[in-house]
């Protein structure tokens, strides 16, 4: 999955034993115009001599240092507020999307993780709890629960849940689910983020595209997993809070630490009855049609490359304080409702998505850009509409969002059975998720369950599906670090394609205007 969908320049900062300045503008001493109609990218190529009609050097400088100085420009400066330009710049797919084979780049399965709900701090216990815990880590927690006509259980274990059913005859149906790891309900906040982001952070800093996300019936946390608290506190995270803002401080405190230059983006997108909304957009959606969300987003096919979204706000980051206003701000912004099963269900799915661009220089002395992508996706919840009590629009909610699981789960099937046809085109959930699931993507799914006896159903059908996701193999390749030549190419051809857009969108006009 990538957000092609550039926007501003990666702000470049640097440790404070760099030369960087405050603006982030490495070495330079022409601070960027802030873009107004025009792209930052445009403006640097203007600003360094670099003509948009595809040559390099049309200005008075010489070629070379009109592209030092677009290759500076277009890594360095950005103003941390929000910037809307056109798609230019870096991309957020991962500097163009280019990825090769490394050593050690095997075809691997995704990972799954299982968490069991924990309480809420003055929640009851469940009333009928089919889970109890057998030690304080959570590394063996037995489940049983007695029927009219026979027992049944479930044991989950450190990286294990089996289920036995006791049938009329007294017959025992065990079933095991390995797992990657299991989270019992004791399980904090930093236990889950450590043993499942801390390992996949280092991979996205060495250059990887890497996915997590929480799937699960509704209320069993994929909220609380992926974003819990999103306040901050005497200017750090919150003892409560999730995946994202601990990504965001860990991932700032190991580049501030580095030598390197880096830039942090992040985009964030939810999709709300099958439309896509920018979460980090001020703009008001309007009806766009051509294949467009309300929003203006379109989601398509960068031959190669993935699935971007073109028009999606890709805001450069400060700092993780910044991002974590970022974070609340876009949350706010999504939709939220009360069900009788949680009394804020998400109803969208939604995904954050961090691109880090790391500048280094090579045994020839020439500075290339790593770059690595981590998206953290929150899926909205399946649910039982009967149970739920959702009525008229929550009920379409309901039915959008179990339809979209329903895509998710067949293809799901299909990669596991190797099918020739894997319907990633039948809901734009699955289109999201492609290159995480079968693709290039290193991919851990956090599957989310209920410890209650009501809940038995559901939480056995989560287990299944997280199961079968086990079996899914990704091909992680690295993002090919990109040098200043590659990165004036990709420039070049950028604009080249969004003049031609531009071209067909005003002979559209016109032909409308004349009919
Ligand atoms: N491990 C946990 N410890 C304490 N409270 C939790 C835990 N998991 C979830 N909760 C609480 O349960 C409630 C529901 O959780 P949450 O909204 O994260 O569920 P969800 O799976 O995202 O649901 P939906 O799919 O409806 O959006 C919230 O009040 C949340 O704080």
């Amino acid at each position: 999955m990538s957000f092609a969908r550039r926007v501003a320049h990666p702000p470049l900062s640097r440790n404070t034993n760099g030369n960087t300045n405050n603006n982030g503008t490495a070495g330079g001493s022409r601070a960027p115009s802030r873009p107004t109609s025009r792209s930052n990218l445009q403006l640097a190529f203007i600003n360094a001599g670099v003509n948009t009609s595809g040559q390099a050097g049309g200005g008075s400088n010489s070629e070379s240092s009109s592209i030092d100085d677009a290759f500076n420009r277009a890594i360095a400066p950005a103003s941390p507020s929000k910037e809307r330009t056109r798609m230019l710049g870096i991309r957020s797919d991962g500097v163009g999307g280019t990825h090769f084979k490394q050593k050690g780049d095997e075809e691997s399965n995704i990972q799954v993780v299982v968490r069991v709900r924990g309480m809420a701090p003055g929640e009851a216990p469940p009333l009928q709890p089919i889970l109890s815990t057998s030690g304080p880590h959570c590394s063996s927690i037995n489940v049983a629960m007695e029927t009219q006509q026979s027992a049944s259980s479930v044991n989950v274990a450190a990286n294990s849940v089996q289920s036995s059913l006791v049938g009329d005859g007294g017959n025992v149906r065990e079933r095991s689910y390995p797992f990657d790891h299991v989270f019992g309900p004791e399980a904090d906040q930093g236990m889950v983020y450590q043993s499942v982001v801390g390992p996949v952070l280092n991979e996205v800093m060495n250059g990887y595209n890497c996915t997590v996300f929480a799937y699960g019936q509704t209320g069993t946390g994929k909220t609380h997993t992926m974003e819990g608290d999103l306040t901050s506190q005497l200017g750090t995270y919150s003892p409560e809070a999730g995946i994202i803002p601990r990504t965001l401080y860990r991932l700032f405190h190991t580049l501030e630490l580095s030598k390197d230059e880096y830039s942090v983006h992040a985009t964030f997108v939810e999709l709300y009855n099958e439309e896509l909304r920018d979460l980090l957009s001020d703009e008001a959606p309007q009806p766009l049609g051509g294949g467009k969300d309300s929003s203006g987003l379109r989601m398509y096919e960068d031959k190669g490359k993935g699935v971007n979204i073109q028009g999606l706000e890709d805001i450069p980051m400060r700092d993780a304080e910044h991002g974590l206003r970022l974070l609340r701000k876009g949350s706010q912004k999504r939709h939220i409702a009360a069900t009788r099963c949680n009394e804020s269900s998400s109803r969208s799915h939604c995904v954050f998505t961090l691109t880090i661009h790391i500048k280094e220089t090579t045994s020839k002395g020439e500075d290339v850009l790593r770059t690595g992508k981590l998206n953290l996706v929150d899926l909205a919840g399946s649910e039982n509409i009967g149970r739920s009590g959702a009525e008229n629009k929550r009920a379409r909610e309901a039915g959008m969002i179990n339809q979209s699981l329903l895509t998710l789960g067949r293809v799901i099937n299909a990669l596991v059975e190797k099918s020739s046809h894997i319907p990633y085109r039948e809901s734009k959930l699955t289109r999201l998720l492609q290159e995480s699931l079968g693709g290039r993507t290193k991919t851990c799914i956090i599957a989310t369950v209920s410890s209650e006896r009501s809940n038995m159903e559901e939480t056995l059908s989560t287990l299944d599906y997280a199961l079968r996701a086990k079996s899914i193999r990704n091909r992680p390749e690295v993002n090919q670090r990109m040098t200043r030549a590659a990165l004036i190419k990709e420039y070049v051809h950028e604009i080249e394609r969004l003049k031609g857009d531009l071209l067909a969108s005003r002979e559209k006009k016109w032909n409308i205007s004349i009919a």
